[in-house]
């Protein structure tokens, strides 16, 4: 029997790394012919608590901690947060080149399976000449849409300064979506001319891999992954997802403020649909202007919520969100006495368990991929308030794409280097998608529980995402 390795080298940040290693776990549980080494790097600034990584490691996975003896070059609160992820990243080639070459040396000495490729995430495009050294395919796992990928090469192809297109209200055709894409959803990046560049180069050195491995299905985005497929000059598409870790857990038990059975004893007294959930992801937070708008907003509603708010890394430092240590300093005078009866403000959310939950009748989002299959998956519609990278993208496309979603606020962008004051989305915008979520067309909610009974069957043995995955690996054994 043909045996392989893998090496799975996923960035930085939760978004990323539990697709990626719910992605690794899948394949050795397809093939026993698979073992992976998944190389971790972690941000300088996330050393708290123990990593979502740690008691994962079973037969066949093994995960190897990039960080502690990388010197980085990189330093978070000298530059924007994709320069510093770039230079981060590109800084810790030695270290994989290092570890890899023991891989090797090892497979060649004592009949461990022989290295078959790396599978990246996107921003890992500086490890392809790692690969290349060691004369083995790349392959790209994509954490976020395909139509997003679709957008990347096409913008990479057009002969035109996107930068141009900055306050304008140009549209572009893409192939990969059915409707125009107004300029103004593009992420911000794109409009900086040294953010826009590096990030134009990464997306062009993903043409130079062997398979791009995306975190859809086809039923989804048919249109999407048509148009990629068509173009012959992309690498080969496997549509594999949802890629989803159904089980949860924080990334950072610490930041568990509130325990999960708490949370859960909650939703379970209310009534079926009636409550409103509300997160950010993995690096959502707001100053204390934005905070009392939504919390206005929620005692305007009059929906019961379950709110997810964290406080913002000091200004001008990169890092990740905290646990408020006292919510009453953020809040307005009273607010939580005054909502005590319906709703709940919690700090890091369980939230794939939320979701699950039949008293969740909507979720108002950022957008950000996972928490967009996560809402799929569990048949809960979203209100759209993306916030940064690829999010308003994402937005776009459950509202005008899909029709699955209403939208908050989605047609603009904060500076990319903040340093314009950011965006204030207003209690009165909050409060009527919150309604137009809540109280809304019963379409959507029809359309979301048809999808996700879709993104079921792709996962189930016969289904898309499954047979897209065997041909994924028969490529990998094959070689
Ligand atoms: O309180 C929280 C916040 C987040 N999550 C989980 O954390 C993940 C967050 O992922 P995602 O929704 O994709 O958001 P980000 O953390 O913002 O993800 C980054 O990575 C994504 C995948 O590439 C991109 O789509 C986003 O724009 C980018 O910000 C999801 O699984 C959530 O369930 C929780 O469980 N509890």
């Amino acid at each position: 029997m043909s045996k392989a390795q893998l090496v799975f080298i996923p960035s930085p940040g939760i978004g990323h790394i539990v697709s990626t290693v719910e992605m690794a776990k899948l394949l050795v549980g397809r093939d026993d012919r698979l073992s992976i080494t998944v190389l971790v790097m972690k941000f300088p600034f996330d050393n708290k608590g123990t990593s979502y990584t740690q008691s994962l490691s079973s037969d066949r996975i093994r995960f190897l901690d990039l960080f502690h003896d990388t010197p980085s070059t990189a330093d978070p609160n000298s530059k924007i947060f994709g320069s510093f992820l770039f230079d981060y990243i590109e800084s810790h080639k030695p270290r994989v080149r290092d570890v890899v070459s023991e891989t090797v040396s090892k497979s060649e000495s004592e009949s461990t399976p022989r290295l078959a490729g790396f599978v990246i995430d996107m921003f890992c495009t500086p490890m392809i000449d790692v690969a290349n050294e060691f004369g083995v395919p790349t392959y790209v796992f994509f954490t976020s849409s395909a139509a997003f990928l679709g957008l990347m090469f096409h913008i990479d192809t057009l002969q035109q300064d996107i930068t141009e297109l900055e306050d304008s209200d140009a549209e572009l055709n893409v192939p990969a979506y059915a409707n125009p894409v107004p300029a103004k959803f593009l992420p911000s990046v794109l409009f900086d001319k040294d953010g826009g560049s590096m990030f134009l180069n990464i997306a062009k050195r993903w043409r130079e891999t062997k398979g791009i491995i995306v975190n859809t299905f086809t039923e989804l985005e048919f249109r999407a992954l048509k148009s990629l497929q068509e173009d012959h000059t992309n690498p080969q598409m496997y549509p594999v997802g949802p890629v989803l870790n159904l089980k949860g857990g924080s990334p950072n038990e610490a930041q568990n403020s509130q325990s999960e059975a708490d949370i859960m004893r909650w939703l379970d007294e209310q009534d079926p649909s009636s409550v409103v959930f509300l997160c950010f992801g993995s690096r959502g937070s707001f100053d204390g202007d934005q905070v009392k708008e939504i919390a206005h907003s929620l005692e305007t509603s009059g929906h019961r919520f379950l709110w997810s708010l964290r406080q913002p890394p000091p200004k001008g430092k990169i890092g990740l969100p905290e646990e408020y240590e006292n919510l009453t300093d953020i809040l307005p005078e009273g607010f939580l006495d005054r909502t005590a009866e319906i709703g709940k403000v919690i700090g890091w959310a369980p939230q794939v368990a939320v979701l699950s939950h039949r008293a969740v009748g909507g979720f108002v989002s950022h957008c950000g991929w996972n928490s967009t299959l996560e809402s799929l998956w569990c048949g809960v519609p979203v209100a759209t308030w993306p916030m940064y990278a690829e999010q308003q993208m994402n937005a776009f496309q459950l509202v005008r794409e899909f029709g699955m979603a209403v939208e908050i606020k989605m047609d603009y962008r904060n500076d990319y280097l903040m340093k314009k004051m950011p965006v204030m989305v207003t209690a009165d915008e909050i409060s009527s998608g919150i309604r137009q979520l809540m109280d809304g067309s019963d379409e959507i909610k029809h359309k979301v529980k048809k999808f996700s009974e879709k993104s079921r069957v792709a996962v189930m043995e016969g289904g898309s995402s499954y047979n897209s995955l065997g041909c994924f690996i028969e490529d990998v054994i094959q070689g």
